[in-house]
């Protein structure tokens, strides 16, 4: 059974480089909202994944699941239970859109058993903001941001993780349509420098919220 809140739990998604992290901080500041931040840098599997995927992909998938299950379960426990609200730079279900890539056969057999038993109950956001962007706009930023280790990335990898982005966005809307996801271009947004660009998404989040609050 998902543990139950009434608070607002806002995700913000999308592929690698779309502007999660940037969007969120903005979003947490401007509501006073808790902000969840994914680990990165942390994960001591990454730099090799992009190294050799093949031989890493388990292990670093199997961290970032590990990661984020215990950073949600105190989410719960000090904020949502607690009636605080939340926006967060990922959802947990982009751990199992990745590892089906990522994934040779029987590890993915595999992880998506340990993936079910530890999300079953864990607390799902109420609000998703999905960002999507053209391949050269992700492939710029990530440029920007300047991480060494992203700079190996296969912009073959990265159109496939848009690509299920997509999909996946599709279907979440159609199996859990409560939920609304709100879309944003982000070739056509810019929300870091353009405070009008800011402002336009902060409108489309207050009707989101504003409405959810009047269901409960
Ligand atoms: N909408 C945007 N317009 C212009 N630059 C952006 C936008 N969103 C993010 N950026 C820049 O792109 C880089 C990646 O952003 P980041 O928030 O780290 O993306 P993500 O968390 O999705 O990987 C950062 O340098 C950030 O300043
Ligand atoms: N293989 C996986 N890689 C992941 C996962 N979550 C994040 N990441 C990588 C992708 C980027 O290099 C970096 C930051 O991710 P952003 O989406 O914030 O750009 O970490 C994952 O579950 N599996």
């Amino acid at each position: 059974m998902t543990k139950q809140f009434d608070a607002p739990f806002i995700a913000v998604e999308g592929p690698i480089g779309a502007g999660k992290t940037s969007l969120a901080l903005k979003l947490s500041e401007h509501y006073r909202f808790h902000l969840l931040e994914e680990i990165v840098d942390e994960n001591p599997f990454l730099s090799k994944f992009y190294e050799d995927i093949d031989e890493w992909s388990f292990q670093t998938e199997m961290f970032f699941l590990c990661n984020r299950f215990k950073q949600l379960e105190d989410l719960y426990e000090n904020q949502l239970s607690k009636g605080y609200s939340v926006v967060s730079d990922y959802h947990i279900f982009k751990n199992h859109l990745f590892a089906k890539q990522t994934l040779r056969d029987e590890h993915l057999a595999k992880y998506e058993r340990i993936y079910n038993i530890l999300t079953g109950d864990l607390p799902r956001p109420n609000v998703i903001l999905y960002i999507n962007a053209s391949l050269d706009t992700l492939l710029n930023r990530i440029s920007r941001r300047g991480r060494e280790m992203e700079k190996s990335i296969d912009p073959s990898y990265l159109q496939q993780l848009s690509g299920d982005y997509e999909q996946f966005m599709r279907d979440h809307q159609h199996v859990y349509p409560e939920i609304p996801v709100i879309t944003l271009d982000g070739d056509r947004l810019d929300f870091v420098a353009n405070p009008h660009d800011f402002s336009r998404i902060v409108d489309q989040l207050d009707e989101a919220i504003t409405k959810k609050r009047s269901l409960l």
